[in-house]
């Protein structure tokens, strides 16, 4: 078997329009994640990075959204083709998703414990008991204190840091294999968003099992990603291993978005470094390189589809002549 948990080839995912058109969202995204290893997404908003993510765990909004087209091997298996049953089981058991509001994942009306316990009785088979025991154990686990109390609580008496840890907590409950983790953090402030990242390598490094951390922060990818995957208007730019990207980007793409961290260097005041214009809209998307669209380039580049590439190991580039200098390549690679 490959050592990747998770392959995503040419996946094709499209929202349904009131006219009947077909909106392109995901257009034909390419990557890999190892096993035990972290994958970073990253990507300006509208990208395309949460569509990808939800087209993995079928959690697309119904009935519009649907995949189109190309193979989601998990373990081998294609989950483009899987059952809903299957996915009921491959949800919250083979894969655990964390999105960015933990409000929103959990149910304001049940107690904590309860909804901790559901997903360890439906997946591990634990009486109430047992599964009650475990919750609390999971809740210690992820950093909260007095968990035999929590328990007994309701989502809104938590804070939002405590509430992502349950939301980690369930999540984990099943000791998935994959974790898919949307923003985990962006509605937390910056001491617990490095907590919650920390805690997240932590139980990944004492579970085995690989990630897929989707975010806007390419210093969140710096410090706790294995490779990363740059997104732009639907489709993978460049990928790479984490030190290499950063060492060597060659979209220009990639390198805009590496330009836009601010340094402690950046002197004060002054006018933080943007990449122009903006993403279009999907419904304007071109057959061609979205950045020279944005970049409002003329030309071939814009009907074209330049192929995607290894440059050298593991590190992937749309080849764009205009985005990439080509000639500084290997391209027969
Ligand atoms: N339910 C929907 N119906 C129609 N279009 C949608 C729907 N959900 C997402 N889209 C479109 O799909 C594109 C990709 O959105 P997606 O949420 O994946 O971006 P993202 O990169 O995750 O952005 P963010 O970082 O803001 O979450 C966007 O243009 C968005 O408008």
């Amino acid at each position: 078997m490959s050592e990747n948990l998770l392959e995503v080839k040419e996946l094709i995912t499209a929202f349904r329009m009131e006219d009947g058109d077909w909106l392109r969202a995901v257009d034909g995204v390419s990557f890999r994640v190892p096993k035990g290893k972290t994958v970073g997404v990253v990507g300006e908003s509208g990208c395309g990075k949460s569509v990808t993510a939800m087209s993995v765990v079928s959690l697309l909004p119904k009935p519009m959204g649907h995949v189109l087209g190309g193979e989601i091997l998990f373990k081998g298996e294609d989950l483009t083709k899987a059952s809903d049953k299957r996915m009921h089981q491959v949800r919250g058991g083979e894969i655990g998703v964390i999105f960015q509001e933990p409000m929103t994942a959990l149910n304001p009306v049940h107690r904590i414990g309860k909804q901790i316990s559901e997903s360890l009785i439906l997946h591990r088979g634990m009486s109430k008991r047992e599964a009650l025991q475990e919750s609390i154990e999971l809740l210690d686990r992820v950093g909260i204190p007095a968990p035999e109390r929590r328990v007994m609580e309701y989502p809104h008496q938590l804070s939002g840091g405590m509430r992502q840890r349950v939301v980690i907590a369930i999540a984990l409950a099943c000791k998935p294999d994959l974790l898919i983790a949307d923003e985990p953090t962006t509605a937390l402030d910056v001491t617990v968003q490095s907590q919650i990242l920390e805690l997240m390598e932590d139980l990944q490094n004492e579970m085995g099992m690989s990630t897929i951390l989707i975010t806007h922060d390419l210093g969140v990818i710096a410090g706790h990603c294995d490779e990363v995957v740059v997104m732009y208007a639907g489709r993978v730019v460049e990928r790479a291993p984490v030190k290499e990207l950063y060492a060597s980007p060659q979209h220009a793409y990639t390198r805009g978005l590496l330009n836009a961290i601010p340094t402690l260097a950046t002197p004060r005041k002054s006018k933080l470094n943007t990449i122009e214009g903006q993403v279009a809209s999907i419904k304007d998307f071109v057959t061609g390189c979205r950045f020279c669209q944005r970049m409002e380039r003329k030309g071939p580049t814009l009907k074209n589809r330049a192929p995607f590439v290894e440059i050298s190991k593991d590190h992937w580039v749309e080849a764009c002549p205009e985005c990439v200098d080509t000639s500084a390549l290997n391209l027969a690679h």
